[in-house]
């Protein structure tokens, strides 16, 4: 695998109320991004959590946050988020009719550059904006909702990507979303992804976040060791 295995807690699974002790517990448990899913109850059926929120939990980590924006006409709130303190942020390709124009607007606020793709869309959507992209979000479910099970289908869509990626020449962060436990990890894994976001399966592990991050780093060096 070219690109570094990362994990990246979802805080959309963690305790609110205890919101910046969950996220310094994830960064002290090893974890390398903090994922933050925005849902606007249009493109998805779920509203979430914003920009102020986003501005919060900025100072209660330096660990890069990865933001996930489930919301429709995503180009005006791209500024914001950025500014609030985003250091990638993905949009649905669903959810943009002009996404070469949403894609450079995310990298002129300073952000990596991130595409989300839903389990019905076709990775041949991606096509012509591959040179664009850091960050690909394959969706793993359907959006809208943490503690899923994650559709099989999706594992030849990841493989697909890695192999239009390494096409172009891109080292892109492929991310998995939805479903992630120790079982479905290694064959995202093997499939190409590098990225594993999981909610449930690190702040709600029945044993702590630290097991969580741990499960999932062990799950995932037995894809890795099954493609080398
Ligand atoms: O974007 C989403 C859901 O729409 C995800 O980021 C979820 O937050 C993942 O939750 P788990 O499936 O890991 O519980
Ligand atoms: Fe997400």
């Amino acid at each position: 695998m070219i690109n570094k295995l990362k994990i990246a807690p979802s805080v959309l699974a963690a305790d609110f109320t205890r919101l910046g002790e969950e996220v310094r517990a994830a960064e002290q448990a090893g974890a390398d991004w903090i994922h933050f899913d925005v849902m606007d109850g249009r493109f998805v059926p779920n509203i979430s959590i914003g920009v102020p929120v986003l501005q919060a939990l900025r100072g209660a980590t330096s660990l890069p946050i990865d933001v996930h924006l489930m919301i429709v006409e995503p180009d005006q709130y791209i500024p914001i988020f950025a500014e609030a303190g985003a250091n990638s942020i993905s949009v649905h390709v669903e959810a943009c009719p002009h996404l070469h124009r949403t894609l450079v607007s995310i990298a002129q606020a300073g952000c990596r550059v991130g595409v989300a793709i839903n389990p019905h869309t076709p990775a041949i959507m991606l096509q012509e904006v591959m040179p664009l992209l850091d960050i690909i979000n394959v969706m793993t479910v359907d959006p809208g909702f943490g503690g899923q099970s994650f559709l099989d289908g999706s594992l030849s869509k990841i493989a697909q990507l890695r192999a239009m990626a390494q096409a172009v020449g891109r080292d892109i962060d492929i991310e998995v979303d939805g479903g992630i436990n120790t079982e479905t990890t290694p064959r995202a894994v093997e499939a190409g992804a590098n990225v594993l976001i999981a909610g449930t399966t690190i702040f709600r592990h029945k044993e702590g976040i630290q097991a969580g991050v741990d499960a999932l780093r062990a799950a995932a060096s037995q894809g890795a060791n099954s493609t080398s």
